[in-house]
C-alpha cells in the first residue's frame, strides 16, 4: 500500500477509536489512554510520518556527561539484552528519564534501517511529542509495555514494535527506560512476549547494578528466600548506614518486605540487630534473619561499605560531626548524598532545597562553574513531587540572543523565515508540569527578561508570532555565578525579576573551601577508576595534594582530571605522573610530611609488598597502641578490612593473649 495512503487510513483508525466509532486497536486501557492523550491534549497528529525529534552532538553530550554512572552501571547489561535479541533483528535504547536516547546497541550493517525508522542516539520519545510508543507510555505510567505496531499513535511509528521497561533509582524515582524495538516483526503481538519478559529482566538488572553502585559506601544485605540463591542471585538488597538507619532497599526488597518505603531502622525489620548483622559481615558468613513484621525468614550475605580509606578523608580543616541517628526519608531522595556531606554549607543548602521544593518558590543557585550547580538543581527535582515530569535545562549563556527567545517560548507555524512548518515548543513549554532550570540567568538579554517576568507572574507562555497564550504549571530554579544583586542595582539586570527569582537563594561553596573536599575525590576517582574498567588505586600522597589544591575549575576540573589520570594510568597505582603536564605544574607539593602521614607512608599497604602483610598490620596496629581506626588509617584501609586482616592472620592484642 503507498505510504500516504497507508498513514491516512491510520489516522483514520485512530480518531475512529478514539470518537468511539470502531474498536481500539487492542483491549489495553493504557494504549487508549495514551492515544487520548496524544490526541487531546498534545493534539498530535496520527498522520504524521515525521520521525522523532533527534538531539545535536553537543546537548546529547551534555546529557550523557550527567548521566555518566547511570550508563557506566547499564553498559554491559544492554550488549547482554543485545547480544540475546539481536538475531531476530531487534536493537536495544536507554534512554534517561525524560526519554531521550542516551545510549543504545545496534548491528552496524542494519544501522541504516534503524535511523531510518528513528531508532538512534539522541532521539526524544516523549509522550507530549512523539505520542503512544513504547518509551513514552513507560514514562507516564512507569510500568514495562509492549508498544506493536499500529498500537503507535503517529503513522511514522507503524511498522515498529517496542517493548519497554522502567528503571527507577534507589530512591525509587524513575531515572530511565530500556528499550527493544525492531523495524519489522510479525503482526501477532504474542509474538512480543519473550523480548518483552527480557527487557524487564534486564531493567531489573540495571536497576540492581546502579542500585549497588550508588550505595556502595554503605552495609549491604544481599537477601534470598531460599539459602542457595543468596550468593548465586540475591533479589533483595537493603542498604544501611553504620548506625543501623535503612538508607535504600531494591524494588523487590519495597515489595516484600512491609513498612520499607518509609523510613526504618535495621532492628525494627529484623529479629537480629544491624550491629549483628556488621558482625556477620566481617566474617563473611551467611545470615539467617526473621521478618519481624510477617515471621517469614530471609537469607542474606552482608557486605561491609565499599572502598574506605582513612587519612584522605580528612586533610583539609576538621568535618563537623554528621548525624546519622535516623535518616529521615529524604535522605533517601537525590539529595542524600548532599544531605549527608560533612560540609555544612552543602549539607545546609540541601536542607532548605529539600523543605522549599514543590512549594512553587523560585530557587536562586549561586556558585563559580563547575561547582555543581546543575547537579544539585536537577537532585533538587528529584526530590521532589515533579521527579517523574521534565527537567528542562536552558543555558541562556550559550545561546545567540537571537535563538533565546525562540528556544524558551517556541514560536507559532510560520512565525519567521527558516522556521519549522508546524512551529516549535519552547522550552518553558516542555517544563510544563515539571522544572525549568534557567542557568547562567545572568547572561538573558534585557528584554527577554521582561517576557520571562510575565512567563512567572502570569503562568502563561505567549510563543512568538502567536496569539494565544499557553498556560503552564512549572517550578523555576535559575543559576549564575555573576552578582546578580549588584547587577541589578546596577541596571544590568531587572530588579523585579531578581526578586521573583530569588525565593530562595543558596550558594554552592567551590570545591576548595569545602570540608568534604577529600571525600568527593575519592568518589570521583572511584568513579572514573570503573568506568576505566580496571582495578585502580589512588596514590595517597597524590590524594592529599590534590585536596591541597584550588580547583579554579571546580568539580568538572576534578572529575576531567581523575578521567584523564584513569585513562593514562598503565599501572596499578594513579600517581602525579599520571596528571596533565599543566595541572601537575600548579599542585602544592607533597604535603605528608605530619607525624600521622609520616606513619601512613610507613605503614601503607599499597607501597610495600603484599608478603609482609602480617607483619604490616601488627606493626600498625602495636604504633597505635591497638587503636584500630588509627592503625586501619596508618595503613590506608577500612576499619572493616583491617578487621578482617586481623582475622586472617589470626593477630592477637596482647591485652586479649
Ligand atoms: N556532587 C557532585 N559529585 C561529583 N561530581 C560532580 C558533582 N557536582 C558536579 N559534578 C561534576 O562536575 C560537572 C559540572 O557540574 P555542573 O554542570 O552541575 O556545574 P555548574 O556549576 O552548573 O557549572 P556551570 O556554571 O559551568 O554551568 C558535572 O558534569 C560532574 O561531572
Amino acid at each position: 500500500m503507498p505510504y500516504a495512503l497507508a498513514s491516512t487510513r491510520h489516522a483514520e483508525r485512530v480518531r475512529g477509536a478514539i470518537e468511539g466509532r470502531i474498536p481500539a486497536p487492542s483491549d489495553s486501557s493504557r494504549l487508549v489512554s495514551s492515544w487520548q492523550r496524544s490526541f487531546e491534549r498534545y493534539q498530535l497528529d496520527p498522520g504524521s510520518v515525521i520521525g522523532p525529534r533527534v538531539l545535536g552532538a553537543g546537548e546529547l553530550r551534555e546529557i550523557r556527561d550527567r548521566e555518566e554512572s547511570f550508563l557506566r552501571a547499564s553498559g554491559q547489561c544492554l550488549s547482554r539484552l543485545h547480544d540475546m535479541v539481536r538475531e531476530a533483528d531487534y536493537c536495544v535504547m536507554l534512554t534517561d528519564a525524560h526519554g531521550v536516547t542516551i545510549d543504545y546497541r545496534i548491528d552496524r550493517e542494519r544501522r541504516h534501517d534503524f535511523k531510518h525508522a528513528g531508532l538512534h542516539m539522541g532521539s526524544c520519545w516523549s509522550e507530549s511529542e512523539e505520542g503512544t510508543c513504547g518509551i513514552a507510555t513507560v514514562l507516564t505510567d512507569l510500568a514495562p509495555i509492549t508498544v506493536h505496531k499500529t498500537d503507535h499513535f503517529r503513522a511514522a511509528f507503524t511498522t515498529l514494535t517496542c517493548s519497554a521497561a522502567p528503571i527507577f533509582a534507589p530512591g525509587g524515582e524513575l531515572i530511565g527506560v530500556l528499550d527493544a524495538s525492531a523495524v519489522q516483526s510479525p503482526d501477532n503481538r504474542e509474538s512480543q512476549r519473550i523480548v518483552n519478559q527480557l527487557v524487564r529482566q534486564s531493567a531489573t538488572l540495571i536497576e540492581d547494578g546502579y542500585f549497588l553502585h550508588r550505595t556502595a559506601a554503605c552495609w549491604m544485605l544481599f537477601g534470598h528466600q531460599n539459602r542457595n540463591y543468596v550468593e548465586a542471585q540475591p533479589e533483595w538488597l537493603i542498604a544501611f548506614d553504620e548506625s543501623g538507619n535503612v538508607v535504600a532497599a531494591n524494588r523487590r526488597a519495597r515489595e516484600c518486605v512491609p513498612g520499607l518505603d518509609g523510613p526504618r531502622h535495621i532492628d525494627e525489620l529484623f529479629d537480629s540487630s544491624h550491629v549483628q548483622l556488621r558482625d556477620v559481615g566481617r566474617i563473611e558468613a551467611i545470615a539467617a534473619l526473621r521478618l519481624r513484621a510477617t515471621g517469614a525468614m530471609l537469607y542474606a550475605r552482608i557486605r561491609a561499605p565499599l572502598g574506605r580509606s582513612g587519612p584522605a578523608s580528612a586533610p583539609r580543616g576538621t568535618a563537623a560531626p554528621v548525624s546519622h541517628a535516623y535518616a529521615p526519608e529524604t535522605d533517601r531522595s537525590a539529595l542524600g548524598p548532599f544531605l549527608r556531606s560533612t560540609d555544612a554549607r552543602v549539607a545546609g543548602n540541601a536542607r532548605v532545597a529539600q523543605r522549599v521544593a514543590g512549594k512553587r518558590l523560585p530557587i536562586l543557585l549561586l556558585g563559580e562553574t563547575g561547582a555543581g550547580k546543575e547537579v544539585f538543581a536537577r537532585a533538587i527535582h528529584e526530590s521532589g513531587a515533579r521527579r517523574n515530569r521534565p527537567f528542562v535545562a536552558v543555558n541562556c549563556g550559550a545561546l545567540p540572543e537571537s535563538l533565546i527567545e525562540s528556544e524558551l517560548f517556541g514560536y507559532a507555524p510560520g512565525a519567521f523565515t527558516g522556521a519549522r512548518r508546524h512551529g516549535a515548543r519552547g522550552k518553558i513549554a516542555m517544563a510544563d508540569g515539571g522544572t525549568l532550570f534557567l542557568d547562567e540567568i545572568g547572561d538573558m538579554p534585557l528584554a527577554l527578561q521582561t517576557r520571562l517576568l510575565r512567563v512567572l507572574a502570569e503562568g502563561e507562555v505567549l510563543p512568538l508570532g502567536g496569539e494565544t497564550p499557553v498556560r503552564v504549571n512549572l517550578d523555576v530554579i535559575c543559576a549564575t555565578h555573576r552578582d546578580l544583586a549588584q547587577m541589578s542595582a546596577a541596571g544590568t539586570f531587572r530588579d523585579d525579576l531578581y526578586y521573583r527569582l530569588s525565593g530562595a537563594v543558596l550558594a554552592l561553596p567551590p570545591l576548595r573551601e569545602r570540608h568534604d573536599i577529600a571525600m568527593l575525590i575519592e568518589t570521583v576517582f572511584a568513579e572514573e577508576a570503573q568506568a576505566a574498567g580496571r582495578p585502580l588505586a589512588l596514590d595517597r600522597a597524590l590524594a592529599a595534594r590534590l585536596a591541597a589544591f584550588d580547583w579554579p575549575g571546580n568539580l568538572r576540573q576534578l572529575r576531567n582530571a581523575m578521567r584523564y589520570a584513569c585513562a593514562v594510568c598503565d599501572a596499578a597505582l594513579v600517581d602525579a605522573r599520571h596528571l596533565s603536564a599543566d595541572l601537575a605544574a600548579r599542585l602544592p607539593e607533597d604535603t605528608l610530611d605530619s607525624p600521622a602521614s609520616a606513619a601512613l607512608s610507613a605503614f601503607s599497604l599499597t607501597a610495600l609488598p603484599p608478603a609482609d602483610e602480617r607483619e604490616r598490620i601488627a606493626a600498625a596496629l602495636t604504633a597505635h597502641r591497638w587503636h584500630p581506626n588509627d592503625a586501619a588509617r596508618a595503613l590506608g584501609i577500612s576499619r572493616a578490612t583491617l578487621y578482617r586482616r586481623i582475622a586472617k592472620y589470626g593477630i592477637v592484642a596482647p591485652h586479649r593473649r
